[in-house]
């Protein structure tokens, strides 16, 4: 195996190791994620996380098996085993359907995670031109380098448009009941350098309400062909409220994202995770035991409520996208 790394994830040629990313930001703590198992365990647990990411990771793990001696048999079923690991997120099934298919697995999980990188760059440089000098920008979840091979979807977009000189302030959404924005995209934020502030999620109305936010970016996990989209529980809210408010919303993907044999959302699987993750739990359990919880990890989006949609490949308004669009630019 050829030796790669990105912010979550790395390969040093043998081993596989991938950020556990529920022990940021307190902690940088690296695990061996190279045998099949453990990187599903570790998925279904939202150690390794972010739509691409998990496609990513999961090629090289699977990779990595095979490079190890895995018997045509096993690289079979650990394919399918990995497949399965999360739903909702398609990048996942479309990185397995590939290793599933390829001739040299070491090659074909290299290819996964390098073009992965250039789709950040492809979404960055058109997302970025949308931003205008002194926006508020308003994201949700996690979005960046974690939870891509590159720079990431949305806050990928948001990095590059700082990088170009805009004067831009974040509004990061915390993202309950995970956190992933109030821990990994803060973390990220901090370390980049871009001016942010930390919200709950349930203040994101009054900052839209008081015209401190004139765009929302958000990330995706399966984008349907008529331009629906699934993306972590919040973002349908969110998008009602950036409408009632006259404000541009926009989801950002790769190609990957995009599930072409979902003719709408409603055919998009949701997750739903174990109601304790909103209970709290240990010393951050704040609801009785007995209570029910509901959650759902991803909600979403119908395309009336989208801008437009920033791809790796450009930016297409809801109307391109309810007249079929994207089976001809991701067919
Ligand atoms: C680069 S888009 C990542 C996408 O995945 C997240 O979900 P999770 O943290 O459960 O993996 C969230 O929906 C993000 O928008």
């Amino acid at each position: 195996m050829t030796p790669f790394e990105s912010l979550g994830l790395k390969h040093d040629g043998r081993t596989l190791w991938v950020l556990d990313q529920t022990q940021l930001p307190d902690a940088e703590v690296w695990l061996d994620g190279s045998a099949p198992e453990d990187m599903i365990a570790l998925i279904k647990r939202l150690a390794v996380r972010g739509a691409p990411l998990i496609g990513v990771a999961a090629a090289a793990s699977l990779a990595t098996c095979a490079a190890r001696g895995a018997s045509a048999a096993e690289y079979a079923a650990a394919c399918a085993a990995l497949r399965a690991a999360r739903p909702t997120a398609v990048n996942l099934m479309w990185a397995m359907d590939r290793m599933k298919a390829a001739t040299d697995p070491g090659a074909e999980a290299q290819a996964i995670f390098e073009e992965d990188v250039r789709l950040c760059e492809g979404m960055a440089q058109h997302g970025a031109a949308l931003i205008q000098e002194g926006e508020g920008i308003l994201t949700h979840c996690n979005t960046g380098g974690l939870a891509t091979a590159g720079i990431g979807t949305a806050l990928g977009v948001i990095r590059r448009a700082h990088e170009q000189g805009k004067r831009i302030h974040v509004f990061a959404d915390e993202t309950r009941p995970l956190l992933q924005g109030g821990r990994l995209t803060a973390w990220e934020l901090s370390k980049l350098g871009i001016p942010s502030t930390l919200i709950t999620d349930s203040m994101a109305a009054l900052l839209l309400r008081d015209g401190k936010v004139q765009r929302v970016l958000v990330g995706s996990d399966r984008v349907a062909a008529n331009g629906d989209f699934a993306n972590k529980v919040g973002t349908y809210g969110l998008a009602v409220q950036a409408r009632f408010h006259g404000v541009p919303f926009h989801p950002v993907a790769p190609f990957s994202t995009v599930d072409l044999a979902c003719p709408t959302g409603a055919a998009i699987p949701i997750e739903e995770r174990d109601p304790a993750e909103v209970r709290g739990h240990g010393r951050l359990r704040w609801a009785p035991e007995g209570m029910a919880a509901w959650n759902p990890s991803f909600d979403v989006t119908p395309v009336e409520l989208v801008t437009s949609l920033v791809l790796d490949r450009g930016v297409y308004s809801a109307g391109q996208l309810r007249s079929g669009v994207l089976a001809r630019v991701c067919g």
